[in-house]
């Protein structure tokens, strides 16, 4: 029986915190441990410390998972939370994502200030968003809409928009809700005409894979639903790219043991973009979304991708 308290490594920004307590109870919840088993370890990762410019710039994926791994790898950590989102589509060697939460609303939050529906945005309006898949979605929809870079923690883009730097934003509705901020958003975007990101909305707990005691504990918590959608939009990611560097959608959605899933990819000025659905069996995930990237490369043509540069 274990008596020192699991180490839990997660970012200090308000979200991951909310995401490392959830976590933390839904553990307590399942084996019966008192709090004190549980020491939440915040780390400091790139991504935290630059906040001027976009992730597309300073290279993507990994940037909020490097440190956090590093100490994962190194046995000072025993697990640690992250936002699917966040996650790079290969995983270190030795590290793997062990357990899934019950997903959070997947669609993104639209929050105007004048204008409360993206569509009701006036001619010209300016948006604020760092994310490439964000910033070609709203182009594909309003062409004349001036997107700027937005980044930071919620609280600091919601800070940048009530400054007037825009007059719109555009976070995931998970954040926001999981941060207590459900009156925020002024619409819900509609996941068919703005679809998510892979994995968006889905908390993830990464462990190493051979620690059988920590993975014991972590199976107790895992949502089967949850890791089907999510293994196979990350499927879809992979197959297509693996960086935040390139405009990509997709979720899935799972109904008894079948997955649906659609895909978008687009060019990063919203000029073209081209879709896929498909379905297939949950216990197939991975490859569902592997194929259906296949699909999409194929249907788009060469071409379409010289503007992902
Ligand atoms: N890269 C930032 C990030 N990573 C995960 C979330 C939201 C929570 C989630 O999707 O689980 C956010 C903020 C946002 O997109 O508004």
């Amino acid at each position: 029986m274990q008596t020192k308290p699991f180490r839990i490594g997660t970012r200090g920004s308000p979200l991951a915190l909310a995401q490392a307590h959830e976590t933390r109870s839904r553990l307590m919840a399942a084996h019966g441990l008192p709090e004190a088993m549980f020491e939440i370890v915040v780390l400091s990762t790139k991504g935290d410390r630059i906040t001027d410019r976009s992730l597309a710039l300073i290279g993507g994926k990994g940037l909020f998972t490097e440190e956090i791994e590093a100490q994962l790898s190194s046995g000072e950590l025993d697990f640690a939370v992250h936002s699917s989102k966040d996650m790079p589509t290969k995983l270190p060697d030795g590290l793997h994502l062990s357990a899934f939460l019950p997903r959070e609303d997947v669609r993104d939050a639209f929050i105007g200030r004048a204008a409360k529906r993206l569509l009701d945005l006036p001619q010209g309006a300016t948006v604020g968003s760092a994310s490439l898949r964000r910033q070609a979605l709203i182009r594909r929809l309003r062409p004349d809409i001036n997107v700027i870079v937005f980044r930071g923690q919620v609280d600091t883009r919601l800070a940048k928009l009530a400054e007037g730097q825009a007059d719109a934003t555009l976070l995931a509705y998970a954040g926001l809700k999981r941060l207590g901020k459900l009156d925020v958003p002024t619409e819900i975007l509609d996941p068919v005409s703005f679809p998510p990101a892979p994995a968006q909305g889905a908390i993830c707990i990464e462990s190493r894979t051979g620690d059988a005691q920590v993975n014991g504990l972590l199976a107790a918590i895992d949502d089967r639903a949850t890791r089907a959608a999510v293994t196979c939009e990350r499927g879809f990611l992979a197959t297509l790219d693996g960086s935040c560097r390139t405009p990509i959608a997709g979720y899935a959605t799972e109904e008894g043991e079948h997955l649906q899933f659609r895909g978008m990819i687009l060019t990063p000025d919203g000029s073209r973009y081209h879709e896929i659905e498909t379905s297939g069996p949950a216990g197939n995930a991975g490859q569902l979304g592997e194929d259906a990237g296949q699909a999409i490369r194929d249907k788009a043509g060469a071409d379409f991708f010289e503007s992902w540069g």
